[in-house]
């Protein structure tokens, strides 16, 4: 399996076991200890069983070495778990025990307790007290409290703090993954969209990363001074060949490049997919002479100023943007990269927390247009059908190049639906699957005069889709909207006639939200473009949404707009005290707490 090359760590989850202390004739703690520590047990079994960090590893789980039942086991545990990596911990506990003495106090790691419901001894009473506490040190910790009461016998974990344990895993890992890694800006602000305007203390206050930037001239003077894997390249280049069909031409004949060109061309855009990913991690394969190159700039997430000035000269980033934000490449299956086109960081920070909490490739588009389902019995003649008719319309989402290959929807489950896989589930018969349903177009002279190509495939799958946006604003700071829903296929004929109104040689994707019917931003598909923050959004496969309230939760970003069902909700205890409508409380808890590495 390709490992990542970046370095730093990867998050550790420490478990907690944690008791009531008191001994005596009774020995109130001996017949307890097997009892908590099998839950400790139990929890590093399910997160060994189920979580894997992004470079496809199963996430790494320590337990303190004795139960924690005063101060002095509290330290002893908090000594390990910094020798071990921790940054995650999960205090777990059957019974009462002293909170202040034995809670978790480093500010640093992301909390969560779960405290078993059997009512033979108070576990479910510590978890409240403790919480509470939490609460009034500035500690906001996740409380876990199964929904039954169990037996003190009871071993089996129970569904409902299965599913919170997991989704507090999940997007804890996420939050902590992205902890002293860069993202990399390659050029500056395009077409003057906002979004690209880096705000590096955004990004280092709320994410724990660093803004790395480099210049384009840099990918020149790599090319011209031959400062790249030589080896990659050629695999490279024989991989594209055999595997990459060239689209067809929609240029006008006057102005489309020579075949000559487009083969200089294809090989400038492949060379480039090759230094942009060692301009990200490194490379262990560079001429000794080029000892600083090979470190690279750590970075978990690009972005590259396409479109102005580099595509006024150059042939485009569309080839690079595909294939690394794909899940393979030319050698085989591999973690995707998350690299942002128009150097939109925002969205791209939406694609790499979406990334991290999946291990799927990523979505880049524009929210490009909807379409009622007046508008599309107007111009095809063809009444929308199934949910694209139950929401009231489709929204476009088209964006020339970082769209992930994955997207055609050409790779189906066990169901024979479409599906997105993780990466480390991709073969590859799914690789060849997608090579198929993709075609390498010239790209559109008019938005990129320095030509390339731009890849071309229709998402011909209905598949469940979370998309979302990252947005700053001023005076408030970052906030994220997301929209549940699916991908659908249009007869095709109907998605051309469409898809020709716009830019027919970029990937197309037509994506309906999933709406209530009731004002407001979910009222119909229309509405939810129309209160899309920004010309962007960030699409991965499945309904995520509910992991990324809980990991926005963990970053103090607020969630200004979702359609996640608030029974799925999961934020830290401490969020209740802002108040009972979730919304206001969590934009109050994330002001009050504040971004986590401020
Ligand atoms: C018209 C611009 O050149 C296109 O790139 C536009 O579709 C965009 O993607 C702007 O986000
Ligand atoms: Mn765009």
């Amino acid at each position: 399996m390709a490992k990542s090359r970046l370095i730093g760590s990867y998050p550790v989850i420490g478990i907690r076991p944690t008791i009531d202390g008191r001994r005596g004739a009774l020995d109130v703690r001996g017949s307890l200890e097997e009892q908590t520590m099998n839950m400790a047990k139990s929890v590093k079994k399910l997160y060994e069983a189920n979580l894997k960090y992004s470079n496809g590893e199963p996430v790494k789980v320590v337990i303190a070495d004795t139960t924690i039942g005063r101060v002095g086991e509290a330290a002893a545990c908090a000594d390990k778990f910094r020798h071990e990596g921790v940054d995650i911990t999960v205090t777990v506990t059957p019974c009462w025990c002293y909170g202040a003495e034995t809670m978790d106090m480093d500010p640093q790691t992301i909390k969560a307790v779960w405290g078993f419901n059997a009512t033979e001894r108070p576990g479910a009473v510590y978890l409240a007290s403790v919480l509470a506490t939490h609460a009034q040190k500035g500690l906001p910790a996740f409380g876990i409290y199964g929904h039954e009461v169990l037996d003190a016998d009871d071993t089996v974990m129970p569904e409902d703090v299965k599913e919170k344990m997991l989704r507090f895993g999940r997007a804890a890992v996420a939050v902590a993954t992205m902890r002293n890694k860069s993202w990399l800006q390659i050029g500056s602000v395009t077409m003057g969209i906002g979004g690209s305007i880096i705000d590096p203390d955004f990004i280092e206050s709320y994410l724990g990363m660093r803004v790395e930037s480099v210049d384009e001239v840099e990918i020149i003077r790599r090319m011209s001074e031959g400062i790249y894997d030589h080896e990659e390249f050629d695999r490279a280049m024989k991989w594209a060949k055999e595997n990459c069909t060239i689209g067809f031409d929609k240029n006008p004949p006057e102005l489309q490049m020579t075949e000559e060109q487009k083969e200089e061309q294809f090989e400038f855009v492949v060379k480039m997919a090759v230094i942009i990913k060692e301009l990200m991690n490194g490379c262990d394969n560079l001429d000794p002479k080029f000892s600083e190159e090979a470190i690279g700039h750590n970075a978990l997430a690009a972005g590259f100023q396409g479109q102005r000035q580099w595509t006024d000269f150059y042939p485009n980033g569309d080839f690079a943007e595909a294939m690394l934000n794909t899940s393979f490449d030319w050698d085989g299956a591999r973690e995707p990269y998350i690299l942002a086109t128009e150097n939109d960081v925002l969205n791209g920070l939406g694609m790499l927390f979406m990334k991290l909490l999946t291990g799927r490739a990523q979505m880049f588009a524009d929210v490009r247009t909807y379409w009622s389902a007046n508008a599309v019995k107007r111009v095809t003649g063809y009444d929308l059908e199934g949910v694209a008719k139950e929401n009231d319309g489709i929204i476009h989402l088209i964006n020339s190049g970082a769209c992930c290959l994955d997207a055609s929807g050409v790779v189906k489950d066990e169901n024979g639906e479409g599906v997105m896989k993780e990466w480390w589930n991709v073969t590859e018969e799914d690789q060849k699957a997608i090579m198929k349903a993709t075609t390498w177009n010239a790209a559109d002279n008019g938005y990129f005069r320095g030509g390339g190509f731009s890849s071309r495939f229709e998402t011909r799958a209905t598949m469940p889709a979370t998309m979302i946006r990252l947005n700053l604003v001023k005076g408030l700071g970052p906030v994220l909207q997301i929209a549940e829903g699916w991908t659908v296929e249009l007869p095709e004929d109907v998605s051309d006639t469409l898809w020709k109104r716009t830019d027919y040689t970029w990937p197309c994707t037509w994506f309906v939200p999933r709406c209530d019917g009731k004002d407001g931003a979910f009222k119909t598909a229309y509405d939810v473009m129309n209160n899309w923050g920004a010309n962007h959004g960030a699409i991965s496969y499945g309904h995520i949404g509910a992991d990324l309230i809980t990991m926005c939760s963990m970053l103090r970003i607020p969630v200004c707009m979702h359609n996640v069902p608030e029974a799925d909700v999961f934020r830290p205890a401490a969020w209740n005290a802002f108040g009972m409508d979730k919304e206001g409380a969590d934009f109050r808890a994330c002001k009050n707490y504040g971004p986590l590495y401020k």
